[in-house]
């Protein structure tokens, strides 16, 4: 499912992001990716939607090669490729439906599939009843269940969630991993960056640690391993 073959990044100003990172991740995994800040976390997620390039090396999401992917291509990639961020990036002027009828709209869905799928979707993440309010008028929890929504309204193969609980409460945090857990169980691959260590010891999934561009462990039902 994700490919990374001797992977390095060095942005612009010449800072060493990745280096040489080899990583697979098959079809239905849960994943966290660890590590302090500044380790390479984010910049891994990028080169996955490839909202960045790699220097060297070969990005393969479902068998296609990222890097020589033409630019025409991409948004069938980021179509397979559903995201959450920490701070929700949802349209202020949007509903909550209207926030995850968008996502459809863009791929050109018609007016009577977003009325019968958004629903179904907005029920699942327990926001059937919010359809109608403002990102404003919602608590942080319900706002980044919208944005969970908005990242599986397309079906995607795989969630690229970047520290999506880094604003929310312990409680609240909980409620949205066992969303994802819930959706990586319909066959969902995920692959999460975050400093949650509790989560991440409590859930006992895959763990890739990261530190000064290098993968240092990869464990399968693995711990945080140290102090964030
Ligand atoms: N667009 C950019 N241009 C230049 N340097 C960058 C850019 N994005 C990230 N970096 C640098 O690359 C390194 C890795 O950053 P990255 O954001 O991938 O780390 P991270 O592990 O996700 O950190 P955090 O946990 O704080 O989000 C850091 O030194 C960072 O300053």
């Amino acid at each position: 499912m994700i490919q990374l073959y001797n992977v390095s990044k060095i942005y612009a100003n010449g800072v060493k992001a990745l280096n040489d990172i080899n990583l697979h991740i098959r079809k239905g995994e849960f994943v966290f990716l660890v590590g302090p800040s500044g380790a390479g976390k984010s910049t891994l997620t990028k080169l996955i939607c490839r909202e960045e390039l790699p220097s060297r090396g070969q990005v393969m999401i479902n068998g296609r090669n990222v890097v020589r992917m033409k630019n025409r291509e991409v948004p069938y990639l980021r179509r397979k490729i559903g995201m959450v961020f920490q701070d929700f990036r949802l349209i202020p002027g949007k509903t909550v439906f209207e926030n995850v009828a968008f996502a459809l709209e863009i791929t050109g869905a018609s007016t009577k599939e977003i009325k019968r799928v958004v629903p179904t979707v907005l029920r699942m993440v327990g926001l059937e009843k919010k359809a109608d309010m403002l990102p404003a008028h919602l608590s942080g929890g319900e706002q980044q269940r919208t944005a969970v929504a908005r990242a599986i309204v397309n079906n995607p193969v795989l969630i690229l969630a970047d520290e999506p609980t880094g604003n929310l409460d312990p409680e609240t945090s909980w409620e949205l991993m066992k969303l994802f857990l819930d959706i990586n169980r319909r066959g969902t691959t995920i692959l999460m960056a975050t400093h949650a260590w509790d989560i991440v010891d409590a859930m006992k999934k895959r763990v890739v640690a990261m530190s000064h561009g290098l993968i240092v462990r990869d464990e399968e039902s693995g711990g945080y391993g140290y102090e964030s």
